[in-house]
């Protein structure tokens, strides 16, 4: 059996390695040459997967191992009798942990004491933004919510208290979660356009980390060049991989679409596919990510009594992952002609730090406060009192 895949899945040889032969291929650059004669093909989010890549191929399993599915052809596989996969929740506690770093970082530029006193609108209330509004919600933030197919569905028993676009964009941080959707009810392309733009204004933030093209990438360069723009932190853009400089030079964090990359995220992608193409194949499912996680490079933190309580919580979440070490390597990174910035923003990701998620750090807070330590818990440290 031939398994082609995208040579940035991570644990490739360690998943896959004993179900056949693994050629492995830059993602971006799949060719229907390359994919002809695979049994499995395993992708991430830069291959496009559809009549073109697969067209004369023998390919009988696509997995992905990403949430995100607006690269692949879903109706064209199910038609052609192509069973698929995709990670669904596989990366979203990092980027919850994204939009947390992102939001501190934000309080403290503002200088605010509280950075629970922020209202924050979460647009997109699926596995990633359910579980940012449930953190956030832990921690003392005023949360709303915008999700109009779960509002609309008779069937979610949760779906209460939902909030219009337009009201939840009056929040002092709005953070987009959506998938990209075209030509269906609630379609999320350029759902952040001009007229919604207009709606915030500095000091509010706006979050993007869902994918690019939900926000109309032109307009929100237009609205950035005027005097009362609001913040912008963008992890997704709109094109990608070639990144507009001029864009990013107006944003205030600017990420190579990495909130998702935390090792967890990523190794438990892999774990996904791996599952689900066992499943396919009648095989047992005997490996777990854990066994393959190497030990965090730093994995205890102590605080006594002594401790400032927002500056523990602060040293804690920024020492795992620091947005703003990103944000300075993509702009030192983007520059020259197009073809030289998609090769950065590719490079950017192929070789990214390992980045551990705050469940790998024990922090001891001994002699603090029961809502000191609520707030570690909520983040998801383990704490040890
Ligand atoms: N930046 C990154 O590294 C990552 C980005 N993503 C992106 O995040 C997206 C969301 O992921 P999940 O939460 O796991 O997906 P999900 O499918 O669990 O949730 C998406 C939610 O968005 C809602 N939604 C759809 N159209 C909407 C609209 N017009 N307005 C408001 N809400 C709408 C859906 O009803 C659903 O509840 C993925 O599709 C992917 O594109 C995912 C992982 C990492
Ligand atoms: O899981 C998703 O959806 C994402 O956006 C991933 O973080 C994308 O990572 P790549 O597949 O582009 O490496």
């Amino acid at each position: 059996m031939l398994i082609v895949a995208d040579e940035n899945i991570p644990l490739l040889d360690s998943f896959f390695g004993d179900m056949g032969d693994i050629r492995r291929v830059p993602g971006r650059t799949m060719t229907a040459e390359q994919v002809r004669d695979a049994d499995i093909l395993l992708v991430r989010s830069v291959t496009q997967v559809g009549p073109r890549l697969l067209e004369g191929s023998r390919v009988r399993f696509v997995g992905t191992a990403t949430i995100g599915t607006d690269h692949i052809d879903l109706d064209w596989l199910e038609q052609q009798g192509i069973a698929f996969s995709a990670a669904p929740g596989c990366n979203a506690n990092s980027v919850v942990e994204y939009v947390l770093s992102v939001v501190l970082l934000h309080a403290e530029r503002k200088g605010l004491d509280d950075w629970s006193s922020l209202s924050v609108g979460v647009v997109g209330v699926g596995s990633v933004g359910g579980k940012v509004a449930r953190k956030l919600e832990r921690l003392g933030f005023d949360v709303h919510l915008c999700d109009p197919p779960r509002a609309e569905d008779p069937d979610d028993e949760d779906a209460e208290g939902f909030e219009s676009l337009a009201d939840v964009l009056k929040c002092d941080v709005v953070t987009l979660h959506t998938p990209l959707t075209r030509d269906q009810a609630h379609a999320t392309y350029h759902m952040i356009g001009a007229e919604e733009l207009s709606l915030l204004r500095s000091p509010q933030l706006l979050i993007s980390a869902g994918r690019g093209a939900v926000v109309d990438c032109q307009s929100l360069s237009d609205r950035l060049d005027q005097p009362d723009a609001p913040a912008v932190a963008l992890d997704v853009w709109e094109p990608e991989p070639a990144v507009d400089p001029a864009l990013m030079d107006k944003v205030w964090l600017a990420t190579p679409h990495i909130a998702g990359y935390s090792l967890e995220g990523k190794v438990h992608g892999t774990e996904m596919v791996y599952q689900a193409l066992s499943r396919y194949l009648g095989l047992p499912v005997r490996k777990k990510s854990g066994q393959f996680l190497p030990e965090p490079a730093l994995n205890k933190v102590s605080f006594t009594s002594s401790a400032d309580e927002a500056d523990a919580l602060r040293i804690s979440l920024l020492s795992c992952y620091d947005p703003r070490r990103d944000d300075a390597r993509m702009r030192v990174a983007i520059r020259g002609d197009e073809a030289e910035r998609s090769k950065a923003f590719d490079r950017l990701r192929r070789d990214y730090p390992v980045r551990r998620e705050c469940s790998s750090l024990k922090v001891q807070l001994k002699g603090t406060s029961k809502s000191l330590q609520d707030s570690f818990r909520a983040i998801g440290f383990k704490i040890k009192i």
